[in-house]
């Protein structure tokens, strides 16, 4: 997720010499410094981001802890990861911001929850941050923001596996493997863009294809019985919650 945010923000002309990555492996990233660990006399930063798995966090705190300054804004995309369990891992800080990303962040086309307890000044700051990787919603309860963390940080992954059906369903009627994988993908991105561009609602965009007595409707009449598909998305983000909340109280 932090490779995405960092290709959102290169592509969005950020200059690199301001960026520093800090991952155990040192693999490098064209453009930009990446050290294996913190150096011992570096500057203190003045936006730290944290993308390391939430597992992974206490493991990273003592490197990382000690370099953090009272300038210092933290921003984490950890899920699950409220603000008193990181404010307590790192003391020294301005603002702590959550950030739920997704790895459309990568084209400048994602979604990115925040929430903090930061002053305007804080909120602005963040916001000016996120924005070049897409659409910024803020959502200020964060027992919130935990559960809904799922609708557009984990959505990508959702929508994957929607595109996948739709090919694997085209290949069951006689499509080769390669044109149905074809003409699903550009099905949902037209789809997503129409949307997106459109004045009407998805629930109307999906009447306008659905002639009266055709096959739309033959196909959505499966997809409403029993709403089918709500319950599903239902079941599914209530899972991704769950194991939010999960995440949560094993950093607390
Ligand atoms: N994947 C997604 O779509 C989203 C992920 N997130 C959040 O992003 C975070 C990362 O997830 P994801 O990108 O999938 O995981 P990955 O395993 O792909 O990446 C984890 C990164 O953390 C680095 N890392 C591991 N240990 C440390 C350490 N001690 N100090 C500093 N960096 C470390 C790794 O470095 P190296 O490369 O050297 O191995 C790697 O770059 C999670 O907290 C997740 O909740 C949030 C929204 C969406
Ligand atoms: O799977 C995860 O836990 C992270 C959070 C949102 C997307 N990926």
């Amino acid at each position: 997720m932090g490779g995405a945010m960092l290709r959102g923000w290169l592509a969005s002309g950020i200059d690199p010499a301001r960026i520093t990555v800090i991952r155990p492996s040192g693999t490098p990233i064209e453009g930009v410094t990446v050290l294996k660990a913190p150096p011992p006399d570096g500057e203190v930063p003045a936006v730290m981001l944290l993308a390391m798995k939430p597992q992974k966090l206490d493991e990273a705190v003592s490197a990382l802890a000690p370099t953090t300054g009272e300038g210092t804004l933290i921003v984490s995309v950890l899920a699950g990861v409220e603000l008193p369990s990181l404010a307590k891992r790192f003391p020294k800080h301005r603002a702590i911001v959550r950030v739920m990303p997704n790895t459309p962040s990568a084209i400048g086309k994602g979604v990115s929850l925040l929430h903090t307890d930061g002053d305007e000044a804080v909120r602005v700051e963040a916001e000016t941050l996120v924005r070049p990787l897409g659409l910024a919603e803020w959502i200020d309860d964060e027992a919130l923001f935990g559960r809904v963390s799922a609708l557009s940080g984990c959505g990508p992954a959702f929508l994957f596996r929607f595109i996948d059906a739709m090919a694997k369903a085209g290949e069951a009627q006689g499509l080769a493997p390669d044109q149905a994988a074809r003409l699903a993908l550009a099905t949902v991105g037209g789809a997503a863009e129409l949307a997106a561009a459109s004045e009407e609602t998805p629930a109307q965009l999906a009447d306008r294809v659905a002639s009266p007595g055709g096959s739309t409707r033959a196909g959505l009449n499966v997809i409403d019985k029993g709403a089918a598909l709500d319950r599903l998305m239902q079941n599914v983000l209530t899972a991704s919650a769950r194991r939010n909340e999960e995440m949560a109280a094993a950093a607390r």
